[in-house]
């Protein structure tokens, strides 16, 4: 079919138009010449678009500068490939590094090929920061690693330019920003969830003092945001709470045990009961019987022999059962009075408990007493006061070798040492799960640092024995005098960032803070 000319397919479009009665829009209008052209315009060049990305990308170094030359001549000539070439002109600034050198600030316009590159240091400190950062992150988001783990492959790479590694820190920190919202979504979830099985632990709880308070404590701990130690806390409150749960029931299973065989008993005597008074009955009828047909005494005899002799076997039926019903009843009453005064005793010891069940030194209930108490000794004689924070180094590898319930009696020696090296009048306390405080009276910060290392070196002598396998336990400290307007609480916190320090040295150390 013969073409027909452009200016008589506008004229048709033109009648159109006016025809169809269509608004005469520029879109209208190439529609329409399209459709009676019978063939689609090719879509027209983005130079808007295109004008747009222009004004932002880089143009800082002279290779930019070429290339961004390059761009705009491209777009005003409406060159596809020439823009094509362009692209691949960036892409390759990115991907050969080692032939770009460096320029910091960028150097005067050259023909060189010049990109600015990042400082080995920087782009590694850049990279250990995402290394330590993907770890944190959900392992099912595979996408986060990947650009995490290509992008410290980059970073490693020798004069890694800054162009690319922007970009991929960009996309690194796109996807980041959603996982760690996710991360933070999941935390609070958690944390919620925890608050939930602690209120339902509280309410059935309601009439046991203790695990209502303990359940109580761990609301308290769950309402706030989580950290290690506030975790650590929960779990070794938790800990306590299972214990005290499985031995309640223990000692419920236990009660209802005894219960069932004291009915047992009771049930087997009432049927002996009843079998002897029937029996007794059955006797007493066939001796009225007999009563009733006697006509002499002789024969009365021995129906009133046997009428005696059955009223006494009911009567010693009837005593041993009164006595042994009396008997378990008292029994019953005694076990009774027993557990009541074993909860009583249970809830008040709790109530009032001081101390870690598992170590036997303050716990922190009892470690915030002992502090107040003798800060306000030391303020009142105006005597030097030292808190000491101890921590047990590399602690997880011994429960991971040893397994957890030695990592117990682990902690159970270091105790067992302190209380024997360490003076009458210092007090410890466990503060968290491998973490103890020492109260020193009377101590100055350099007797306190001395102490504390005079400890160091006797648990070295005293090893911690596993069979034939001696196990060296150290522990890293922090030391902090508390001064004339401190809290306790502010000087465990200095004592805390000297520990932190000294784990921080190579641990096994004594820092004063
Ligand atoms: N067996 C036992 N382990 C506990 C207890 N409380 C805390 N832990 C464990 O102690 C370990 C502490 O590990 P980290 O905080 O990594 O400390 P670490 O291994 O001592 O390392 P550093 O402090 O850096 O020397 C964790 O594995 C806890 O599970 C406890 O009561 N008993």
């Amino acid at each position: 079919m013969a073409q027909r000319p452009p200016s008589d397919i506008a004229r048709e479009t033109l009648k159109q138009l006016a025809v169809r009665r269509l608004p005469p829009t520029p879109e209208n209008y190439q529609a329409l010449y399209d459709e009676i052209a019978g063939h689609r315009s090719p879509a027209p060049f983005p130079e808007g678009p295109l004008r747009h990305i222009l004004r932002i990308i880089p143009g800082q170094t002279p290779a930019q500068k070429r290339l961004l030359d390059q761009f705009e001549a491209a777009v005003a000539l409406h060159d596809w490939s020439a823009l094509q070439n362009v692209l691949v002109g960036y892409a390759k600034l990115g991907l050969h590094p080692q032939e770009i050198s460096v320029a910091e600030p960028p150097a005067p316009a050259g023909p060189t090929t010049l990109a600015v590159v990042l400082p080995n240091e920087l782009a590694e400190q850049i990279a250990r920061m995402v290394e330590y950062t993907l770890p944190a992150l959900d392992s099912e988001d595979v996408r986060v690693h990947m650009l995490g783990e290509q992008l410290v492959q980059f970073l490693r790479q020798p004069q890694p330019p800054v162009s690319t590694a922007q970009l991929m820190l960009a996309n690194f920190s796109y996807r980041l920003s959603f996982a760690t919202e996710d991360q933070a979504a999941i935390r609070s979830t958690l944390l919620e969830l925890l608050h939930m099985v602690f209120e339902n632990i509280a309410a059935l709880s309601a009439d046991d003092q203790w695990l209502s308070g303990q359940a109580e404590a761990l609301m308290a701990a769950t309402a706030q945001t989580l950290s290690l130690r506030r975790l650590d806390d929960v779990r070794l409150r938790l800990k306590d709470v299972i214990f005290k749960q499985t031995e309640a029931k223990g000692r419920m299973v236990e009660a209802q045990e005894q219960m069932k065989e004291l009915l047992a008993i009771f049930i087997d005597r009432l049927a002996a009961l009843s079998r002897s008074s029937g029996n007794y009955q059955e006797q007493i009828e066939r001796c009225a019987d007999l009563l009733g047909k006697a006509t002499t005494l002789h024969q009365i005899t021995p129906v009133l022999k046997e009428v005696m002799a059955a009223t006494r076997a009911m009567a010693l039926d009837s005593r041993v059962a009164h006595g042994e019903l009396s008997d378990l009843r008292q029994r019953t009453e005694e076990k009774q009075a027993e557990m009541a005064r074993l909860q009583q005793e249970l809830d008040r010891v709790s109530a009032q408990a001081r101390h870690d069940p598992l170590t036997g030194s303050l716990n922190r209930k009892g470690l915030d007493e002992v502090m107040e108490r003798e800060l306000a000794r030391a303020r009142r004689q105006g005597t030097p006061l030292c808190l000491a924070l101890l921590d047990v180094d590399n602690f997880k590898q011994i429960n991971d070798r040893l397994g957890h319930d030695i990592g117990d009696a682990a902690l159970v020696h270091l105790a067992d040492v302190v209380r024997e090296i360490m003076r009458p009048q210092d007090m410890l306390g466990r503060y968290g799960g491998e973490e103890f405080v020492l109260v020193l009276p009377d101590t100055s910060l350099p007797q306190g640092v001395e102490a504390m290392q005079r400890l160091q070196r006797e648990l070295s002598t005293r090893f911690f024995m596993q069979g034939p396998e001696k196990v060296l336990i150290t522990f890293s400290a922090g030391v902090a005098e508390i001064e004339l307007d401190e809290t306790s609480t502010e000087a465990l916190r200095r004592a805390d960032q000297g520990m932190y320090l000294a784990k921080r040295s190579g641990k096994n150390r004594v820092m004063a803070a």
